[in-house]
Protein backbone atom coordinates (compact mmCIF):
# COMPACT_ATOMS: atom_id res chain seq x y z
CA UNK A 1 0.00 0.00 0.00
CA UNK A 2 1.60 2.86 -1.17
CA UNK A 3 1.11 6.07 0.67
CA UNK A 4 -1.02 9.10 -1.50
CA UNK A 5 -3.40 11.91 -0.62
CA UNK A 6 -5.31 11.54 -3.80
CA UNK A 7 -8.58 11.17 -3.19
CA UNK A 8 -10.00 7.91 -2.10
CA UNK A 9 -13.07 6.44 -2.27
CA UNK A 10 -14.03 3.80 0.20
CA UNK A 11 -17.96 2.35 -0.21
CA UNK A 12 -18.68 1.22 3.45
CA UNK A 13 -20.77 -2.22 2.20
CA UNK A 14 -22.79 -1.84 5.54
CA UNK A 15 -25.10 -0.44 2.55
CA UNK A 16 -24.32 -3.22 0.41
CA UNK A 17 -26.52 -6.17 -0.32
CA UNK A 18 -25.85 -8.76 2.99
CA UNK A 19 -27.17 -11.72 0.76
CA UNK A 20 -24.68 -10.80 -1.57
CA UNK A 21 -21.33 -9.71 -0.16
CA UNK A 22 -18.99 -11.17 -2.59
CA UNK A 23 -21.08 -9.57 -6.16
CA UNK A 24 -21.36 -6.42 -4.17
CA UNK A 25 -17.19 -6.15 -3.41
CA UNK A 26 -16.27 -6.90 -6.93
CA UNK A 27 -19.18 -4.68 -8.25
CA UNK A 28 -18.12 -1.13 -6.45
CA UNK A 29 -14.47 -1.53 -7.45
CA UNK A 30 -15.01 -2.89 -10.92
CA UNK A 31 -17.40 0.63 -10.57
CA UNK A 32 -14.34 2.87 -9.24
CA UNK A 33 -14.22 2.29 -5.74
CA UNK A 34 -10.21 2.87 -4.22
CA UNK A 35 -11.23 0.86 -1.08
CA UNK A 36 -13.57 -1.54 0.80
CA UNK A 37 -14.85 -0.16 4.13
CA UNK A 38 -15.88 -3.18 6.49
CA UNK A 39 -17.67 -1.94 9.00
CA UNK A 40 -17.58 -4.44 12.50
CA UNK A 41 -20.42 -3.87 14.82
CA UNK A 42 -20.53 -5.17 18.53
CA UNK A 43 -23.52 -4.12 20.02
CA UNK A 44 -21.73 -2.76 23.08
CA UNK A 45 -19.61 -0.06 21.87
CA UNK A 46 -21.86 0.76 19.13
CA UNK A 47 -26.08 -0.56 19.51
CA UNK A 48 -25.61 -2.54 16.07
CA UNK A 49 -23.99 -5.97 15.31
CA UNK A 50 -22.35 -6.60 12.40
CA UNK A 51 -19.09 -9.15 10.71
CA UNK A 52 -17.13 -11.55 12.42
CA UNK A 53 -13.27 -12.00 11.45
CA UNK A 54 -15.24 -15.51 9.83
CA UNK A 55 -16.97 -13.18 7.29
CA UNK A 56 -14.28 -10.74 6.22
CA UNK A 57 -12.32 -13.47 5.62
CA UNK A 58 -14.83 -14.89 3.46
CA UNK A 59 -15.40 -11.54 1.09
CA UNK A 60 -11.64 -11.12 1.05
CA UNK A 61 -11.11 -13.14 -1.97
CA UNK A 62 -14.09 -10.89 -3.71
CA UNK A 63 -11.69 -7.65 -3.00
CA UNK A 64 -8.33 -6.80 -5.04
CA UNK A 65 -7.62 -3.72 -3.42
CA UNK A 66 -7.52 -2.20 0.25
CA UNK A 67 -9.86 -3.87 2.77
CA UNK A 68 -10.20 -1.23 5.00
CA UNK A 69 -11.88 -2.42 8.33
CA UNK A 70 -13.62 -0.09 10.82
CA UNK A 71 -13.37 -2.04 14.36
CA UNK A 72 -16.55 -0.54 16.57
CA UNK A 73 -15.68 -3.07 19.37
CA UNK A 74 -14.31 -2.98 22.96
CA UNK A 75 -12.40 -4.52 23.98
CA UNK A 76 -10.19 -4.16 21.07
CA UNK A 77 -7.30 -5.72 21.28
CA UNK A 78 -8.72 -9.52 21.70
CA UNK A 79 -9.48 -9.35 18.26
CA UNK A 80 -6.79 -7.35 16.23
CA UNK A 81 -4.58 -10.87 15.00
CA UNK A 82 -8.46 -12.69 13.57
CA UNK A 83 -8.82 -9.31 11.53
CA UNK A 84 -5.43 -9.39 10.33
CA UNK A 85 -5.68 -12.45 9.59
CA UNK A 86 -8.92 -12.30 8.18
CA UNK A 87 -6.85 -10.39 5.26
CA UNK A 88 -7.30 -6.82 6.36
CA UNK A 89 -4.91 -4.04 4.82
CA UNK A 90 -5.79 -1.26 7.51
CA UNK A 91 -7.33 -1.87 10.56
CA UNK A 92 -8.78 0.90 12.62
CA UNK A 93 -9.96 1.02 16.46
CA UNK A 94 -11.88 3.91 18.29
CA UNK A 95 -9.54 6.14 20.99
CA UNK A 96 -12.84 5.53 22.74
CA UNK A 97 -12.35 2.08 22.90
CA UNK A 98 -10.72 1.22 25.68
CA UNK A 99 -8.17 2.87 27.98
CA UNK A 100 -4.79 1.72 26.17
CA UNK A 101 -4.93 3.38 22.52
CA UNK A 102 -0.90 3.04 22.35
CA UNK A 103 -0.64 -0.71 23.13
CA UNK A 104 -4.08 -1.41 20.82
CA UNK A 105 -1.72 1.02 18.06
CA UNK A 106 1.31 -1.25 19.18
CA UNK A 107 -0.79 -4.44 18.33
CA UNK A 108 -1.85 -3.62 14.90
CA UNK A 109 1.35 -2.39 13.50
CA UNK A 110 3.02 -5.71 14.90
CA UNK A 111 0.73 -7.47 12.92
CA UNK A 112 2.09 -5.86 9.78
CA UNK A 113 -0.92 -4.33 9.13
CA UNK A 114 -1.72 -0.06 9.01
CA UNK A 115 -2.90 1.32 12.19
CA UNK A 116 -5.79 3.42 11.83
CA UNK A 117 -7.16 5.38 15.03
CA UNK A 118 -10.56 6.52 14.34
CA UNK A 119 -12.69 9.73 16.80
CA UNK A 120 -16.26 9.63 17.69
CA UNK A 121 -17.53 13.20 16.90
CA UNK A 122 -17.43 14.10 20.76
CA UNK A 123 -13.84 13.14 21.15
CA UNK A 124 -10.98 15.96 20.36
CA UNK A 125 -8.04 16.10 18.74
CA UNK A 126 -5.63 16.65 21.52
CA UNK A 127 -4.21 12.66 22.30
CA UNK A 128 -3.33 13.02 18.42
CA UNK A 129 -0.38 14.62 19.05
CA UNK A 130 1.02 11.68 20.94
CA UNK A 131 0.04 8.52 18.60
CA UNK A 132 1.49 10.58 15.35
CA UNK A 133 4.13 7.87 15.17
CA UNK A 134 2.14 5.29 15.94
CA UNK A 135 -0.67 5.46 13.56
CA UNK A 136 -1.12 5.52 9.51
CA UNK A 137 -5.01 6.79 9.68
CA UNK A 138 -6.85 8.66 11.42
CA UNK A 139 -10.89 8.30 10.85
CA UNK A 140 -12.99 11.40 11.62
CA UNK A 141 -16.21 10.24 12.44
CA UNK A 142 -18.95 12.70 11.11
CA UNK A 143 -21.88 10.77 12.74
CA UNK A 144 -21.81 8.79 15.93
CA UNK A 145 -21.12 5.55 14.92
CA UNK A 146 -23.52 2.48 14.54
CA UNK A 147 -25.67 3.07 11.78
CA UNK A 148 -25.51 4.09 7.98
CA UNK A 149 -27.60 6.57 6.34
CA UNK A 150 -27.06 8.90 9.46
CA UNK A 151 -26.53 12.63 8.70
CA UNK A 152 -23.10 14.47 8.32
CA UNK A 153 -22.19 16.34 11.40
CA UNK A 154 -20.64 19.59 10.72
CA UNK A 155 -19.29 20.85 13.36
CA UNK A 156 -16.44 17.62 12.23
CA UNK A 157 -15.20 19.91 9.65
CA UNK A 158 -13.15 22.47 11.88
CA UNK A 159 -12.06 19.44 13.46
CA UNK A 160 -10.64 17.74 10.11
CA UNK A 161 -8.73 21.53 9.39
CA UNK A 162 -6.75 21.55 12.73
CA UNK A 163 -6.01 18.09 12.54
CA UNK A 164 -4.08 18.19 9.11
CA UNK A 165 -2.29 21.38 10.81
CA UNK A 166 -1.01 18.96 13.55
CA UNK A 167 -0.37 16.30 10.74
CA UNK A 168 1.54 18.33 8.37
CA UNK A 169 3.12 16.47 5.99
CA UNK A 170 3.30 13.31 7.45
CA UNK A 171 2.33 10.27 5.36
CA UNK A 172 -0.94 10.24 7.47
CA UNK A 173 -4.63 9.60 5.78
CA UNK A 174 -7.08 11.56 7.19
CA UNK A 175 -10.35 9.36 6.42
CA UNK A 176 -13.77 10.81 7.01
CA UNK A 177 -16.56 8.52 7.77
CA UNK A 178 -20.25 9.20 7.93
CA UNK A 179 -23.02 11.52 5.88
CA UNK A 180 -20.23 11.68 3.29
CA UNK A 181 -22.65 12.66 -0.36
CA UNK A 182 -21.40 15.22 -3.07
CA UNK A 183 -22.72 17.72 -0.76
CA UNK A 184 -20.05 16.94 1.96
CA UNK A 185 -17.70 15.30 0.46
CA UNK A 186 -15.83 19.09 -0.67
CA UNK A 187 -16.34 20.33 2.73
CA UNK A 188 -14.28 18.05 4.62
CA UNK A 189 -11.92 17.19 1.19
CA UNK A 190 -11.24 20.92 1.41
CA UNK A 191 -10.38 20.59 5.11
CA UNK A 192 -7.44 18.31 4.43
CA UNK A 193 -9.02 14.61 4.22
CA UNK A 194 -7.73 12.29 1.29
CA UNK A 195 -9.99 8.98 2.47
CA UNK A 196 -13.97 9.97 1.94
CA UNK A 197 -16.02 6.53 3.21
CA UNK A 198 -19.49 6.30 1.80
CA UNK A 199 -22.50 3.50 2.57
CA UNK A 200 -25.98 4.83 1.42
CA UNK A 201 -24.65 7.66 -0.93
CA UNK A 202 -22.67 5.05 -3.07
CA UNK A 203 -24.84 2.26 -3.02
CA UNK A 204 -28.20 4.45 -3.72
CA UNK A 205 -29.94 3.82 -7.07
CA UNK A 206 -28.08 0.79 -8.17
CA UNK A 207 -27.72 -3.03 -7.18
CA UNK A 208 -25.30 -6.01 -7.87
CA UNK A 209 -27.34 -6.66 -11.38
CA UNK A 210 -27.66 -2.65 -11.99
CA UNK A 211 -24.17 -1.80 -10.82
CA UNK A 212 -23.86 1.57 -12.88
CA UNK A 213 -25.37 3.94 -10.50
CA UNK A 214 -22.29 3.05 -8.47
CA UNK A 215 -19.91 4.67 -10.87
CA UNK A 216 -22.13 7.73 -11.20
CA UNK A 217 -21.91 8.03 -7.05
CA UNK A 218 -18.29 7.18 -6.87
CA UNK A 219 -17.94 9.61 -9.80
CA UNK A 220 -19.74 12.21 -8.44
CA UNK A 221 -18.15 12.18 -5.09
CA UNK A 222 -14.77 12.15 -6.14
CA UNK A 223 -15.53 14.88 -8.61
CA UNK A 224 -16.95 17.26 -5.93
CA UNK A 225 -14.00 16.15 -3.19
CA UNK A 226 -11.02 16.94 -5.92
CA UNK A 227 -12.65 20.64 -7.45
CA UNK A 228 -12.58 21.43 -3.53
CA UNK A 229 -8.70 20.55 -2.99
O1 LIG B 1 -18.87 3.44 10.46
C1 LIG B 1 -19.90 3.79 9.97
C2 LIG B 1 -21.13 3.97 10.81
O2 LIG B 1 -20.84 3.65 12.10
C3 LIG B 1 -19.92 4.13 8.53
O3 LIG B 1 -18.90 3.49 7.83
C4 LIG B 1 -21.24 4.09 7.81
O4 LIG B 1 -21.54 2.83 7.29
C5 LIG B 1 -21.25 5.09 6.70
O5 LIG B 1 -22.51 5.10 6.11
P1 LIG B 1 -23.11 6.41 5.43
O6 LIG B 1 -23.23 7.45 6.48
O7 LIG B 1 -22.13 6.80 4.34
O8 LIG B 1 -24.41 5.93 4.89
FE1 LIG C 1 -17.14 2.96 9.20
Amino acid sequence: MEFSRAIKIAPSILSADFANFGAECRAIEDQGADWVHVDVMDGHFVPNLTFGPAMCAAIRPHIRGVMDVHLMIAPVDPYIEAYAQAGADVITAHLEAGPHIHRTLQAIRNTGKKAGLALNPGTGIDAVAHLLDMVDLICVMTVNPGFGGQKFIHSQVDKVRSLRAVIGDRPIHIEIDGGVTVETAPLVAAAGADVLVAGSAVFKGGSVADPAPYGANIRAIRAAAEAAV
